[in-house]
């Protein structure tokens, strides 16, 4: 018996005016899933760099790393996922879709009317007194 796969992931809970920005999955077995912009760390990256390449890659937008937010564990079929959400200022650039069908920005209020990964769910819990 192998070991199981893992992956590590870092996302990215962009804040700005109160607000977080989700995105909808385009395409994949979890299209039509709602997350924040990121994707696996790669090898002898750090996750800092991993996040604010991911988020030029799929938004076309700055930012700047503050702080981690949460950790969580989460088995899929295919591996294990330990996920790092780190709260970023947005800096720079509107939003461009590429990978994503859908994203918008999220107040407190309407955190919760989009379909978000279940992983995700207790650490979007703790976000909401980020918005305010
Ligand atoms: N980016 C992101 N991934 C998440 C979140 N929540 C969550 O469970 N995940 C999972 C989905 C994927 O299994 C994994 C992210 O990996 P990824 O973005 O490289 O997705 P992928 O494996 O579909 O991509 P790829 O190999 O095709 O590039 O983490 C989230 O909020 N944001």
């Amino acid at each position: 018996m192998g070991e199981r796969k893992h992956i590590d992931v870092v996302a990215g809970a962009i804040l700005r005016g109160g607000k977080v920005y989700g995105a909808c999955r385009g395409y994949g077995a979890y299209a039509g899933t709602w997350e924040f912009a990121g994707g696996k760390v790669e090898k002898g990256e750090t996750d800092e760099a991993a996040l604010v390449r991911e988020i030029r890659e799929e938004l076309g937008v700055e930012v700047a790393v503050e702080r981690l937010l949460g950790i969580v564990d989460h088995d899929y079929p295919e591996y294990h996922m330990n996920m790092r959400l780190y709260i970023c200022r947005h800096i720079a650039g509107e939003p461009q879709l590429s990978v994503h069908s859908a994203g918008r920005w999220l107040g407190r209020a309407d955190l919760y009317s989009v379909p978000w990964f279940e992983a995700d769910m207790e650490l979007i819990r703790k976000l909401e007194s980020e918005l305010v």
